[in-house]
């Protein structure tokens, strides 16, 4: 089977300063793999880049074989993506949102509102169904946004950051969630800052820094007997400033 996604070479730069740097990444079928870095590491450049949301300077993004850029309608049967900022129709409900771009997805109605009910329920929507989207807290957002990627039944989830916000019972739910996709045969790509998080719940990660993966391997390969907080740090860290001035914050 080929692999979920094949990223090769990718690169991008903002007004002439790179954010990802010749970045060549491969995620295997079934995996549930983590993407970790510090802030302005390139994690979200890469991953708008690997879902056709950003055009790349350079570099090819596979997803099971099919190139995001030059078979983009077949690449997007595929994949369901939760981006960082969701560009949602703001005037909708939670529910019409699902409904308008699950039949915008070519489903019929009656799965669409079948699949709307499920997904609402489950990720405890379904009180805010009634709610326009442009009221939702920055948690509903982003637990609308993780059943718009689902509606479809992709085979892998590109989610950029997807338990930002979201409170503990809720990300329990979204981890059984994606447990259940992975167990199903689907393969996840994630990005995300908590570290005992990707340690606990990935297969794989790697670590993104300044454009470029820095390590990448299964989690037990990476971490080589540490705590992946530790091997972070050691990589990415060294060059972090204490906060040994703010003087003026003791006083
Ligand atoms: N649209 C843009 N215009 C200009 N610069 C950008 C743009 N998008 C990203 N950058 C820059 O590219 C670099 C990588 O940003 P990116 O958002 O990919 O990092 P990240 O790893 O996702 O960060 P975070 O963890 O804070 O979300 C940063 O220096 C950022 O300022």
């Amino acid at each position: 089977m080929p692999d979920a996604l094949r990223l090769t070479g990718l690169t991008k730069a903002f007004g002439g300063k790179p954010a990802v740097d010749d970045l060549s990444l491969t995620v295997p079928a079934g995996s549930f793999y983590g993407l970790v870095g510090l802030n302005g590491a390139g994690k979200t450049t890469s991953l708008s880049m690997a879902v056709g949301l950003l055009r790349p300077d350079a570099g090819r993004a596979e997803v099971f074989g099919v190139d995001v850029w030059t078979e983009p309608e077949r690449a997007k049967e595929l994949l369901g993506v939760l981006p960082d900022s969701l560009g949602m129709p703001e005037r909708l409900t939670g529910r019409e949102v699902l409904t308008y771009l699950g039949l915008l997805r070519g489903l019929d109605r009656s799965a669409v509102d079948a699949r709307a009910e499920e997904l609402l329920t489950v990720l405890e929507l379904v009180e805010a169904e009634k709610t326009l989207v442009s009221e939702y807290s920055t948690g509903m957002r982003k637990k609308i946004g993780l059943a718009v990627a689902l509606l479809h039944a992709p085979r892998l989830l590109v989610l950029d950051e997807p338990f930002e916000a979201v409170d503990p019972v809720s990300a329990l739910t979204v981890r059984r969630i994606l447990r259940r996709f992975i167990d199903g045969g689907g393969s996840v790509v994630m990005s995300s800052h908590v570290m005992a998080l990707v340690e606990h719940i990935c297969d794989h990660v790697a670590v993104i820094d300044r454009g470029r993966v820095a390590v990448s391997g299964t989690v037990g390969e990476v971490k080589a007997g540490r705590g992946l907080e530790d091997v972070f740090v050691d990589l990415v860290g060294g060059r972090v400033e204490g906060a040994e001035g703010l003087a003026w914050l003791a006083s």
